[in-house]
């Protein structure tokens, strides 16, 4: 199978790679000056992180394996202070490289973890999810959850490249792989309708990763995230459309004790943001209605009910908020994202209850 290569500009522009046999490119992304790798992975896929290993120890580093809990569980500081005795253990210089592998839970600590490290080390990210793929280990967003809330520490610290070896799909759990679908949908919806239009056509396909269209639904999104990122890597705008339903998503995650997969809280969050834009006046119906009906085509979540006066409060900390204004992204029409400041609450109440039905 071919590769393809998506290109992340800005300061250090760098590759993402996607196809099989991508491997084959990490040492040359480690580099030469580099002695040790910490290679980061979810303790439960040994099997995951073993070629990765493989390859690093036959290009002649020292590999130090080094497994984190399972899950949103790797992010937590505690995880992560144990990332940084273990560099420190493994003699980690500013040469050396982390290497993280796994989903997106595990290439946010690792990238975290190399930002933080003696102020900031190199990282490579292999992605083994659909979500990792297609966005979290694209465009240097790395961080960790605290008790009060979702990322709330954390830096921008874009990695040296990503390789995507699609074969890594097809031990996905399927509920982890509709989650990955989440984002790529959301990219359909700010940035690129052929997306809608392809899972639309075979929603079957698209939530799986034998479907014919897989490397095109992931190629697309990707592209849209470089496109904004290599623009706003530091989210001072436009980025922030890639936030799009994740101001009540988080707040969800939260609420569930972050045992909520990030993508179902996202479709929810879109079905929110969809009810918010159009209850005041800025977007069509049959837009709203869209939203439902290609979520629930490929299994999302389209609907939840819990304790409102709880998830508004979680809201108050999104990171897009200014002061005491909160500020949502919005859809004035496919593709055409926008902001909604400062919503009044019986506005932001009245879309909940369209969720919550
Ligand atoms: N940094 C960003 O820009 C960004 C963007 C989107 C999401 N995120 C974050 O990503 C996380 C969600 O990522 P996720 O959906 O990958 O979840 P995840 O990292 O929790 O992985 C989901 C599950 O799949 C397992 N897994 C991973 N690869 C596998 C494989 N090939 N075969 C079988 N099982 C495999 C994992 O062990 C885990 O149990 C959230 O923490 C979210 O906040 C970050
Ligand atoms: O890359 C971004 O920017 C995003 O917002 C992508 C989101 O899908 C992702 O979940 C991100 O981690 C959320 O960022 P946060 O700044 O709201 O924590
Ligand atoms: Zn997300």
């Amino acid at each position: 199978m071919t590769q393809a290569r998506v290109q992340v500009g800005g300061a250090d522009p760098y590759d993402v790679v996607i196809g099989t046999g991508v491997l084959a490119e990490l040492p040359a992304l480690v580099g030469d000056r580099a002695r040790t790798v910490a290679v980061v992975h979810a303790e439960g896929l040994p099997e995951i992180a073993r070629p990765v290993c493989g390859a690093l120890e036959e290009a002649g580093y020292t590999v130090h394996a080094l497994p984190v809990p399972d899950g949103e569980a790797a992010k937590e500081v505690g995880v992560l202070a144990g990332l940084w005795s273990s560099f420190a253990r493994a003699g980690m210089t500013r040469t050396d490289v982390v290497v993280g592998v796994g989903g997106g839970a595990t290439t946010d600590l690792a990238g975290f973890a190399a930002a933080s490290w003696l102020r900031g080390v190199r990282s490579v990210l292999v992605p083994t999810t659909l979500l990792g793929m297609v966005d979290a280990a694209v465009g240097g967003k790395t961080g960790i959850n605290v008790p009060e809330g979702k990322n709330l520490v954390g830096a921008f610290h874009p990695p040296a490249g990503v390789l995507c070896d699609l074969a890594a799909l097809v031990t996905m759990p399927h509920d982890d792989y509709i989650s990955g679908l989440a984002e790529i949908i959301k990219a359909g919806f700010i940035a690129d309708p052929a997306i809608l239009d392809l899972v639309e056509a075979d929603p079957e396909g698209a939530a799986s990763p034998a479907g014919p269209h897989t490397r095109e639904l992931v190629e697309r999104a990707i592209r849209v995230k470089a496109d904004v990122v290599s623009a706003d890597l530091k989210e001072s705008g436009l980025r922030e459309i890639l936030n799009y339903g994740h101001t009540l998503a988080h707040a969800i995650e939260k609420a569930e004790d972050y045992k909520f997969r990030h993508g179902h809280a996202v479709a929810i969050g879109m079905v929110y943001a969809a009810e918010l834009a159009r209850l005041a006046g800025r977007l069509p119906a049959d837009v709203a209605e869209r939203h439902r009906a290609v979520l629930t085509s490929v299994g999302l979540p389209v609907s939840y009910a819990a304790d409102w006066p709880g998830l508004r409060e979680t809201m108050t900390i999104d990171k897009k908020s200014r002061g005491a204004t909160l500020r949502f992204v919005v859809l004035d029409g496919l593709a055409e994202p926008g902001r909604l400041e400062g919503p009044d609450e019986d506005l932001l109440a009245a879309a909940y209850r369209e969720v919550a039905r």
